[in-house]
């Protein structure tokens, strides 16, 4: 354990006597060095008594003089290189006792050292993706550095992960603060603040896990973060199985770590203690912030999620650092208030994921030919921004690079699912030895009945949101332990340990994308085979779809007919009723685009790129048979170009352009490309799936706009707002974003928000003028980026946008925390925000730090009242306010002229008051200072 001898700090304060009492760190957490335990600074003194006077000159271990001494807690001296020897020899045993008395060591010195040697055991290997049964990799021979931002590159969201990673993957042309893993408790230089509480958030699969895992080995083998006492990591999945038992979190540390079972209540409190809390996201816990339950004490018993609460808020332990990582969705479960730092793993940078491949494929030519083939096709290159489906990626090309396979190498994701399916299953033969070597295309009847079981799990549990099962939920679909372990690349036991409270193992798919791919298959089967009861439940009234449920008029009628979609025992359709394979597929797109978080998105992605010939070739019965000539292809790839849907998310629409590549469709990004290139651009009419496909790109573009005029593109309404996602790329500073009258809505708001909260945010005018449909629920969505410390707007125009004095409560509310960069607010002819509008308004430009030079309230049926609250603004200390539109309100000379008289501060910087109507020449301008 050379490592230990690296320490300092903690551990040389135990070992190596007087010197440690001079670091820094050691005043802030005073360690317990002693055999029994008690106050640090008695405990400090006696350790200096020691020192001092009974310090022997010879190691009782080597007889040869002390080098580098260190004593137990019963008061023997050792070198340290051979007590460290001594018990790493013993190790196996448990017990560090003294060499020389028999005496069990209880100072800190051991806990720590036994904690590091059971970290580094269970880190030091890890089973990628399900190899459950193999030894495992080192984690220093795989691990490649991953590209981790101090800040969230946009605000924390519950959509669907997936969409979020196009974006993420322009990550180098982003000017965010990269930060180590190992320093994310370490201050800037320019931060007063000590880093207490981390926030660490990514989409699946883009190494949390591995993360934690890497900080603690490098902890425990002496590397990284030696100030810190002792690391504790501890999963969700772990805590969750504790229910409702109750624990002081002393039993809770000893129950999870046996190595810490000597450690005492007054060491914990006085040693730096990291608590690691992996995935958030799983969790079951509720924890409730709200809740006044006080535990300081560790001894104190209470539920876990109320220790929980209690050790992130610092009523308990208030020195313990604390780290959390979570998926985004999960992530608002704790108050921002109780966190210092947001961290966001964004995955790996075009470089990183080439080093992936290299360590990975130690042949260099067959990584070369990876990586190549990644970088030929686009959707492969970006998903390979996350790790685990580089994992994928590598399994299934190591794969079929060397053994041999013709054929061509899979360009889409459904390809490189298919055949990620395929190496599985064959390496499931190859491991229980079934038969003779097969062709990855000869799935077994076997094979096929199981993965559609799996199939099964994955969709049930993904309509409900679920991503861990129990082994009721496998039984459930006819699954047994045994078949989904022997089947352990796809669907991995994640969890057994034997313990007392682990008695229930709990399974999941290795990836999210994973379970929506065999979601998708089952689906699929499911159709081809006619199993309308799945499919009704599934699609519900849109199974039915317009055509039949409308085409007959008469009720009577239409009820017989309807009546045997409901009453037929074998739940087979009649043939002329069955929706064809274009028609199941449209439908299932629009299940999916209604879906509010996005869960269905990839899954119907696959569901699309499964019904080509090629993918069910590969899957050899899997899917079944069903029409796919190239009419029906075409009629599937045409629906989606014409797929229309007012009231999605903006972002969520690019799926549908998503959907046309796993199609193997490429005309519309070829239009889009030429129509980038060619010079008048608003001459071409777009049709909306343009749109997405030109949103999508220029997302994607690493060249920046400037402005964007949403009214100069020639298209529908629709298409206009499926072009907001690129007011994220409009990254350079300063320019005019104009977004008018195009009829927004709220969910477009919720796109908005997301541009202005992004680090760095570029946006700095928004005008919004005329999308009467609006309303306050849109600029209440809007507030949410209002309000982020990243959002620099400085003009924004919601002028006639149907808008109340609620908007004004929720402007003033946001731009409250963030009021110094807005300069221009035009609010005219919003007639219903009147005076109490204005009133509330005025408590955001009150605050010292509002900057606003110029107000517009023309038309907001204003009255004298008013005057009060907009004359104690313009006297606020300081007010900028330069410029003041009050046209078309109900406002006599008499009550401006009070208004003017009620100038009383040297604050007052108001210039130009405007009152009358526009059409009355004789204007009133009111200088300043008259
Ligand atoms: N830094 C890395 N180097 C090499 N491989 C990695 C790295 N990070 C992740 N991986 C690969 O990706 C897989 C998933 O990573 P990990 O479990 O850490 O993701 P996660 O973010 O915790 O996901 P989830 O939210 O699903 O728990 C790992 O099993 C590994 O194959």
């Amino acid at each position: 354990m050379s490592d230990l001898e690296e320490e300092e700090d903690g551990a040389e304060s135990v070992v190596s006597g007087c010197q440690s009492m001079k670091s820094d760190r050691s005043r802030d957490y005073p360690h317990n060095f002693s055999k029994e335990p008690g106050p640090s600074d008695t405990k400090k003194r006696e350790r200096s008594d020691v020192c001092e006077e009974d310090q022997p000159s010879c190691c009782a271990l080597c007889q040869d003089v002390l080098k580098d001494p260190v004593s137990t807690s019963c008061g023997h001296w050792f070198c340290r290189q051979c007590i460290t020897s001594y018990w790493d020899q013993s190790a196996s045993s448990g017990d560090s006792c003294c060499p020389q008395c028999g005496e069990r060591s209880r100072t800190m010195y051991v806990v720590k050292y036994k904690q590091k040697i059971s970290v580094k055991g269970t880190y030091e290997r890890v089973t990628e993706g399900a190899d459950q049964t193999g030894s495992g990799s080192l984690l220093n021979r795989i691990f490649t550095a991953l590209y981790i931002t101090d800040e969230l590159s946009e605000e924390v969201n519950t959509q669907h992960e997936v969409r979020q990673l196009e974006t993420a993957s322009k990550m180098k042309t982003l000017h965010d603060s990269p930060i180590k893993c190992s320093n994310i408790f370490k201050a800037l230089p320019d931060q007063q603040k000590q880093i207490r509480v981390v926030m660490m958030i990514s989409v699946a699969g883009v190494g949390k896990t591995f993360s934690v895992q890497k900080f603690c080995l490098d902890w425990a083998e002496g590397l990284e973060n030696q100030d810190v006492d002792l690391v504790i990591p501890l999963s969700f999945r772990e805590l969750n199985l504790i229910r409702d038992e109750q624990y002081s979190l002393l039993e809770l540390l000893r129950v999870f770590h046996p190595t810490l079972q000597e450690v005492t209540a007054e060491q914990l409190a006085g040693s730096k203690v990291l608590f690691i809390f992996d995935g958030l996201d799983e969790s079951r816990l509720y924890l409730d912030f709200n809740k006044r339950k006080v535990v300081s004490d560790v001894t104190q018993k209470s539920s876990v999620n109320v220790l929980l609460t209690n050790l992130i808020q610092g009523k308990l332990l208030p020195l313990a650092l604390i780290w959390i990582t979570s998926r985004p969705a999960a992530a608002n479960q704790i108050p921002p208030a109780c966190v210092d730092r947001v961290t966001e793993v964004r995955g790996f940078t075009d470089d990183q994921k080439e080093e992936y491949f290299r360590k990975r494929v130690s042949d260099e030519e067959l990584s070369s030919r990876i990586i190549s083939h990644m970088e030929t096709s686009r959707s492969l290159h970006i998903m390979c921004l996350i790790p685990v489906f580089c994992w994928i990626t590598a399994t299934v090309l190591d794969h079929m690079l060397t053994t041999d396979q013709r054929g061509e190498l899979p360009k889409t994701l459904t390809d490189m699912y298919s055949h990620f399916l395929l190496v599985q299953t064959k390496r499931k033969k190859q491991k229980y030895a079934e038969g003779h070597e097969t062709s990855p295309q000869e799935l077994t009847e076997a094979d096929r009945e199981v993965l559609l079981k799996l199939g099964r799990l994955a969709f049930e549990q993904l309509q409900k949101g679920n991503i861990m099962f129990y082994q009721e939920d496998l039984e459930r679909c006819g699954l047994d332990v045994t078949e989904a372990s022997m089947y352990s690349g796809v669907c991995s036991e994640i969890f057994k340990r034997e313990s007392v409270i682990f008695q229930k193992t709990v399974y999941c798919f290795v990836h999210l994308s994973v379970q929506e791919f065999l979601a998708a298959v089952y689906m699929f089967h499911c159709y081809t085979n006619r199993n309308s009861e799945v499919l009704k439940d599934f699609l519900g009234e849109d199974f039915l779809g317009p055509d039949i449920k409308h085409r007959d008029s008469n009720p009577k009628t239409f009820l017989k007919k309807i009546s045997k979609y409901f009453v037929k025992k074998d739940d087979i359709l009649p043939i002329q009723d069955y929706p064809s394979l274009d028609v199941f597929l449209k439908r299932a797109m629009k299940k999916s685009l209604r879906s509010k978080n996005g869960h269905l998105d990839l899954f119907v992605r696959f569901l699309h790129g499964l019904s080509l010939e090629s993918n069910q070739r590969l899957l050899g019965g899997l899917l079944g048979q069903t029409d796919n000539s190239p009419e029906i292809i075409q009629s599937a790839i045409n629906n989606l170009k014409k797929m229309k849907k007012t009231n999605i998310s903006t972002d969520r629409s690019i799926n549908i352009f998503h959907c046309l590549t796993e199609m193997n469709d490429h005309s519309v990004h070829q239009e889009i490309q030429e129509f980038l290139k060619s010079d008048n651009k608003s001459k071409k009419r777009l049709s909306v799936i343009h749109c997405s496909a030109l949103a999508y790109m220029q997302q994607m573009s690493e060249e920046v706009l400037d402005k964007l005029y949403l009214k100069n593109y020639n298209t529908s309404r629709e298409g206009r707002l499926r072009l907001i996602p690129v007011v994220r790329n409009c990254r350079k500073a300063l320019e005019v974003q104009i977004l008018g009258s195009c009829g927004l809505s709220e969910i477009s708001c919720a796109s908005l928000a997301s541009a202005l909260t992004s680090n760095p945010s570029h946006l700095r005018e928004l005008d919004m003028w005329g999308n009467r449909n609006l309303n306050d629920s849109g600029v209440k969505l809007l507030c949410a980026g209002l309000g982020s410390p990243n959002c620099k707007l400085e003009t924004l125009r919601l002028e006639s946008c149907g808008l109340s004095d609620i908007s004004c409560a929720s402007l003033a509310s946001a731009l409250k925390y963030n009021p110094s960069h807005l300069r221009a607010l035009d609010l005219g002819d919003n007639e219903k925000l009147k005076d109490s509008g204005v009133k509330l308004l005025c408590g955001f430009l009150e605050s010292p730090n509002c900057r606003l030079e110029t107000l517009i309230l023309y038309n907001c049926g204003l009255s004298e009242i008013s005057c009060a609250p907009l004359a104690s603004a313009l006297n606020s200390n300081p007010s900028h306010l330069r410029e003041l539109d009050l046209r078309g309100n109900n406002l006599k000379e008499s009550d401006v002229k009070q208004l003017c008289d009620l100038k009383e501060s040297p604050d007052w910087r108001l210039e130009t008051l405007q009152w009358r109507c526009p059409d009355d020449p004789e204007r009133l301008k009111q200088q300043q200072h008259l």
